[in-house]
């Protein structure tokens, strides 16, 4: 059942990055065709939508792509906003600073004067996780420290991040620690954290995390390590979601 959801409304932000339709699932190219790719995109990331609408403590969805029309289609009937990717911002990364651009400055506003536990968090949630359940978004909101990142099947990427909206106060700091840490093109302090996704993830945003002086707790769960990428990821899902799946794109089963 889905929760009405306002950039008003209490608690975290979740930001669902989303790719055109044509472009995504590559890799599934050789055992699907192009229409049961975009197929798939759809089914997927209304799954992982109508999830986090689902989770007590999300507070707002917003879908960021560069593709307004396709996300509209794929979401129909959902409480979601959908955000647009500037054409000069092109990939998953520079999509999800917009997206923080954007929506930082609401956050800080969300309840005026009343303490809150956790202020002002996003958690970036990939569109292809066909076993994510509400649970699942709960154990990550749960956890205590500032960073939580669920990780892949086989422990390298990232298919969630839950962080602080801003930067921490210690930010110039963070910019020395990465320089000494080698990284390059550092600018000099008021960095927020720097999304690294794309292959070895898990590393680099631990890297990331301790750049900022953030607790960091990793998660490893059935519902949150499978994103579906391959024809590997889709033999490694639990019998009712492949059924659900498969029911909806024939050419999978
Ligand atoms: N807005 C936006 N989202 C992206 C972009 N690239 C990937 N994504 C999304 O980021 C998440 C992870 O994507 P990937 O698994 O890397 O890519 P994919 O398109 O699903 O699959 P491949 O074509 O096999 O790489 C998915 O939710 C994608 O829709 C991008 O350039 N812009
Ligand atoms: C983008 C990532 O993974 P994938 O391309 O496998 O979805 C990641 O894990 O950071």
């Amino acid at each position: 059942m889905s929760r009405a959801t306002s950039p008003e409304g209490p608690g975290t932000t979740a930001v669902v990055p989303l790719r055109d339709g044509v472009s995504g699932k590559s890799r599934l190219a050789a055992v699907l065709d192009a229409g049961s790719r975009r197929r798939l995109v759809r089914v997927l990331a209304r799954h992982v939508v109508e999830t986090l609408l689902a989770t007590d403590g999300i507070g707002h969805v917003v879908v960021v792509t560069a593709d307004p029309v396709f996300a509209r289609e794929t979401l129909a009937g959902l409480t979601v906003e959908v955000l647009e990717q500037p054409v000069a911002r092109p990939g998953l990364n520079a999509a999800l600073e917009h997206a923080r651009e954007v929506l930082a400055p609401r956050a800080q506003g969300l309840r005026p004067g009343v303490p809150d536990p956790a202020p002002g968090r996003l958690l970036v949630a990939h569109a292809d996780l066909p076993a994510l359940t509400p649970e699942d978004v709960t154990a990550l909101l749960a956890e205590p420290t500032r960073v939580v990142i669920a990780t892949d099947r086989d422990r390298s990427g990232t298919n969630l991040l839950l962080l602080p909206f801003e930067a921490e106060a210690d930010s110039l700091s963070a910019a020395a620690k990465r320089r000494n840490l080698g990284f390059e093109g550092e600018g000099d302090g008021d960095e927020p954290f720097r999304f690294r996704f794309g292959v070895g993830s898990l590393v680099a945003h631990l890297s990331e995390a301790e750049v900022q002086g953030l607790d960091v707790t990793v998660v490893h769960r059935p519902g949150t390590a499978v994103d579906l990428d391959t024809a590997d990821d889709w033999s490694q899902l639990p019998d009712e979601v492949r059924a659900k799946v498969g029911h909806e794109v024939p050419g999978l089963m």
